[in-house]
Order: structure tokens, then sequence, then C-alpha cells
């Protein structure tokens, strides 16, 4: 068996770490729009240039046409400078056009990417990441993601080459003048870089923040019922309160902190032009300085205002997006469990895709090669389960013969559901090892496994699709025939009288329907591909004593076809199976026939009385349970 994967605590990181190396990681997905990206940068640079000329036409004008009197040449510069800015803002137009749909593609790219990952990591990531961490990951990160390269990603380079531009055009026009706005450069950089390190954490922190929040919210929407039922809906909204109270405290901290940078940002470089104002003022009335240069002077400060007063939020922003970045590599990060090599693949074995119109009825009985579902010294413990904490299952050997369907029973919690999470591999054993028809599951591609067995879980989870969708995910290909048949099985005929028979669509983890229904739907969608290998967790637990003897009689067909191992809690269900093996401390303590046992395992008749704690021999009493299929 491969070692199971230690999946990682969700990291919550202080933020102290580099915003460039962060965004630098999204390099794979902008490489493809990377030609888009320069040409729409290209195109902000000449809006930009467009942009900063008009100070220059308006010295023209000042110096030349205003001061000779000429009225056309007044004109003409007018009409210049209203071409300058028709192409700045044409340009700009151009920018969105260029950068909306690859980024778009982008955003749906990584979305998709993830969505990806997250199906293929372990039961054991999903069990230990809060369900709303995912959901704000893949949502307001991705937007926040896609939001700096469509803006700041751009305006980052655009701006500081503007800036870096204008002060070579001031330095050029009045060098002095041109010192006295560059002043504020140095202590613009000290405060950003200040500035930068707390707000990266707190962006952090307002995003893991948001994700509890997201999770909190999940949770009632699904436990309606619960928080209603039990009168908890104060409780649940003074516990949302006390999560958004939180996140609203951090934001506040982000916008003061914003706020601060701000206001440094705006006031240093406009007392740097007031001062040279001052100084161009004095440098005109001693004639060493002409109207026009100072007007040219002023009008390059003042088109300088934007870019440098950008850089705040596009630096809160761009941070913001590192934080993103941050985020999703934590998952992305994260392994997924090895594909095994696909040319073990079982190509003998029929493919659920293709399941045959009726059921064999002893079909794996007859072949030499088939073994059934063999368990050898199992061995499982949670990842997350303390140092001292013994294992859940160890040493489990069991033997399940082709065609045979094994009951398994033992007390809660003794690790019935662990054990037949093993079987799909929803969980890697962390000992010995199990082997489908003598084939060893380790080594099998997990589709093919996937294939091979079904599973109908306890609680039995239906998805926003219709009743169909739901139960033929169980056989990919499968038809009418097949749905009609499964739907039968499942004594789940009620379907017939929904609004829109089997194309109706059941809500949100099928709400709309009773938890009797759900779990034949559930049933159903096990049985539907004919696996070779059924799993089933106690699956008739949620029916009323007359639709359970419906599915009984209809499930002892399919069970007949198939090798299959049933969690039974009642002796109804133990009725289904062949024998019975009894989970106790770990280990298989007891196989046998339901009669056998009822005599020969104290344990195992106290379990089916319904006692555990009873004391005395295990005889008659029990007796009245006898009477399963041998
Ligand atoms: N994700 C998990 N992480 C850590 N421990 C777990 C996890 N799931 C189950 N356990 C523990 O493993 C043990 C076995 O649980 P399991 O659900 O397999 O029992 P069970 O026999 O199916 O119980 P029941 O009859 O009540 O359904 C329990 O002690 C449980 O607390």
């Amino acid at each position: 068996m491969t070692e199971t994967q230690e999946p990682p605590e969700p990291a919550r990181p202080d933020g102290s770490r580099s915003a460039v190396r962060s965004l630098l990681r999204l390099w794979p997905y902008v490489r493809p729009v990377r030609g888009r990206l320069v040409t729409a940068a290209a195109v902000t640079i000449v809006a930009s240039c467009a942009g900063l000329a008009i100070p220059l036409a308006l010295k023209w004008i000042v110096d030349g046409p205003v001061a000779g009197g000429d009225p056309s040449g007044v004109w003409l510069g007018g009409g210049l400078v209203l071409l300058l800015g028709l192409l700045e803002a044409s340009l700009f137009a151009a920018r969105r056009f260029l950068t909306a749909r690859p980024l778009a593609r982008v955003e749906a790219d990584m979305r998709a990417d993830l969505y990806r990952h997250l199906q293929r990591l372990p039961v054991a990531f999903h069990d230990r990441w809060a369900s709303g961490q995912l959901l704000s990951r893949s949502t307001t990160d991705l937007t926040l993601l896609r939001i700096f390269f469509a803006f700041p990603l751009t305006f980052l380079l655009v701006n500081g080459a503007t800036i870096v531009a204008g002060f070579v055009v001031l330095l050029i026009q009045q060098w002095v003048l041109g010192l006295v706005l560059l002043a504020p450069v140095v202590p613009l950089v000290i405060l950003c870089a200040y500035f930068e390190d707390r707000y990266s954490r707190a962006a952090r922190t307002a995003q893991d923040q948001s994700g509890d929040l997201a999770t909190v919210l999940e949770e009632s929407v699904l436990g309606i019922r619960i928080i209603k039922g039990f009168g908890r809906h104060r409780g649940q909204e003074k516990a949302f309160a006390a999560l958004a109270g939180r996140l609203r405290g951090t934001e506040l901290r982000k916008a003061h902190l914003l706020g601060l940078l701000w206001a440094f940002i705006m006031s240093l470089p406009e007392l740097a032009i007031g001062a040279a104002l001052v100084l161009g003022v004095l440098q005109v009335a001693d004639g060493e300085l002409s109207a026009g240069t100072l007007v040219a002077f002023l009008s390059t400060a003042l088109a300088l205002r934007w870019p440098v007063e950008s850089m705040g939020f596009l630096i809160a922003i761009s941070n913001e997006a590192a934080t993103a970045a941050d985020r999703y590599f934590e998952v992305m990060d994260t392994p997924a469990p090895r594909q095994e090599d696909a040319s073990s693949r079982d190509e003998d074995a029929p493919s659920r895709k293709t399941p045959p119109k009726t059921p064999a009825k002893t079909p794996h009985k007859a072949s030499r090669e088939r073994t059934g579902l063999r368990l050898e010294g199992v061995g499982f413990r949670y990842p997350d389960a303390p140092a001292d904490a013994p294992p859940v299952l160890e040493g489990v050997d069991l033997h399940i013969r082709p065609g045979e369907t094994m009951a398994l029973v033992g007390t809660t919690g003794s690790g019935k559901t662990t054990l037949t999470a093993l079987i799909p591999r929803l969980h890697e054993a962390t000992s010995g090892r199990i082997t489908l028809d003598g084939r060893d599951i380790a080594a099998m591609p997990r589709e093919r496994l996937r294939e091979l067995v079904s599973v109908a879980f306890e609680d039995p989870t239906l998805f926003s699709a219709s009743v169909g969708e739901n139960v033929l995910m169980g056989a990919d290909g499968g038809g009418e025939a097949e749905l009609r048949r499964a739907l039968e099985v499942a004594q789940a005929g009620f379907v017939h009288s929904l609004p829109e028979g089997t194309r109706t669509q059941v809500g949100e983890q099928g709400l709309s329907l009773s938890g009797g229904q759900r779990q034949r739907l559930a049933l159903a969608r096990a049985v539907v591909g004919d696996p070779r290998f059924l799993i089933l967790d106690d699956p008739l637990s949620a029916l009323d004593v007359h639709t359970e003897a419906l599915v009984e009689a209809a499930l002892r067909e399919v069970l007949a076809g198939t090798t299959a191992l049933v969690v039974a809690h009642r002796p109804s269900t133990v009725m289904l199976a062949d024998r019975v093996a009894l989970l106790s401390g770990g280990r298989i303590a007891a196989v046998g026939t339901h009669h056998e046992l009822l005599h020969t395992s104290r344990e195992y008749a106290l379990l089916m009385a319904g006692d555990e704690d009873r004391d005395g021999p295990a005889d008659a009493p029990y007796a009245r349970h006898e009477g399963g299929r041998r």
C-alpha cells in the first residue's frame, strides 16, 4: 500500500513574504496572453505620452501664438490639444478591449485548474480544509487576480514609465525646479515599504477571515433545519456577527493603512509642486525663466499627479493579489495522489460504462481468476489522529468470495465506514493490501478501480441535477433502460410521480426529497452500472419497514450477481448477506453465517439484540434473528 499522504494544515501565514515572488508564480497562466498584455501596455504608454504632450502643446501656445497675438495659431494649438486628448481617450479604451477577453480566459483557466485539483485531492484533504476557505479561494481570490492582471499589472509598469519620462522632461525643462519636485521620492519610497509590509499582513488576515465567514454561512444554509429545529438561530447570528465584526475590524485596519499611505502620497508631491511654483514665479519675475516654460513645467508636474497618486492603491491591489496568489497555490501545491500507470488496466474486465441489460445471476463464480475481494493485514490511521491514538484498523484480514455478499457489523465507531472507504481508495490503507480478483488496488488506475467498485454511503448526497443525471452518475454512458432497472431495484418508483419524472431537478443536496427517497436514489446510483464489486454503507437505514422489505427483495437479485460488502446495523440488513464479519477492536473478530455467529460470538449476538452492554451468554433469545440466506 502506498503511504498515506499527510495533507498540510490550512496555512495561515502572517503575510511576511515577497509579493513579487508570489505574483511571479502566476506566469504560466499569463504566458499564453502575454502578447495581448504587452500590446495593451504599449498602447497605454502611447496614451500616456499623448497625455504628457498636452503640456508641451500648451507651452507652444503660450510662448508662441498667445505671446505673438496670433489668433489662428491659438485655434491651431487648441485643435492639437483636442486631438491629443481624443487620442489618449481612444487608446485607453483600446487597452480595455485588448485585455478583457484574454484575462477572463486566464481567470476561467485558473478556476478550472483549481477545481480539477480539488477533485483529485484525497478525502483526507477535504476532511481538514473548511469548505468556505476553498470557496473563497476559487471565487474572490481569482477575481482579485483578474483585476490585478487587468489594471495594476499594466498601470504599475505604465505609470512607473510615465513618472520616469515625466521627470526627464521636467529636468530638461528646468533642472532646479525638477529637483525640487523629485525631493519627496526618497521619503515616499521608505513610507511605501513600511506600509506595504503592514498592508499585506492585513490583506492576508482579511482574505482568510472572509473564507471563515463563507464557511459559517455555508454550514448555516446546509444546516438550516437543525438551527431552526433547536432554536439556535440567535446563537448562529451571534457567531456570524462576531466573525463579520472581526472581518470589519481588519478591513478598517486596511482602510486606515491605505488612508495614511494615500495622505503621504498626495500631500508630499503637492508640497513639492507648491515649492516649485513659488520658486518658478520668482525665476519668471527675475527674467530667468519664460512664462511658457513655467506653464509647461507646472502642467507636466500636474499631469504626473495621477500616476504618482495611483501608486498607493496600485500597490494595495497588488498586495491583495499576491495574497490571493499565495492562497491559490497553497491548495494547488498540495500534492494529489499519484496516478497509477494506465497500462496496468485490466483489459478483460467488463466496464461499468456498458452495463449488461440484465444482471447475470452469478457471473463471477465460474472464473478461475476471479478470487473476489481480499483484505490482507490492512491497517489504517487517520492522518490527523493524535500520535498516541491506536489505529482505527489494524491487521484486518477478510476474504469475500466472488459473488458473495458479506455483511460488516460492529459497534458504533468500530471503523466500518473507514474500512469501506479503503476499497474505492477514498483513503489509502496505511498497511497491508487489498486485492480485487487478485489485483492489488494500489497498483490499479483509480479510474479503473472506480469502474469496478460502486459505493452507496449512509449519507446519500445528491447533486443539483435531474434525478436521471444523479442516478446515471454511477454508469457513464448508461441509458434509459439502465436507469429504469436501477430505479426498480432501489424501489424508487416515486420519481415517476415527480413533476417531470426522472427529469425533475432535485434541489441542492436533494433537499426537496425525503431522507428515504434520497437513500433510494443513492442506492440506484450504486447499482445502475451493474458493478463487479458493490460497497453499501447501511443502505436501508432511512427506509420504512414496508419499503425496506421491497428494496431488500430487489437488492437480493443485484447482490446475487456481484461481490458485495454491506455495512449493517440491523438484523434485516444482515439477512441480505451470505456471511457476516464482525469488526471489533480494529480487527475482524469473527466471520461466519448469521446463524453461526449468533451461537459462537457473544458480542455479535449482543449487537444483533441491540444491547451491547448485556451480560450473559448469547443463545436462544437471539435465534429470532436467524433466517438469513444461508
Ligand atoms: N476524518 C476523520 N478523522 C479522524 N478520525 C476519524 C475520521 N472519521 C472517523 N474517524 C474516527 O474513526 C473511528 C471509526 O469511525 P467510522 O466512521 O469508521 O466508524 P463506524 O463503525 O462506521 O461508525 P458508525 O457505525 O457510527 O457509522 C471513530 O473513532 C471516528 O471518530
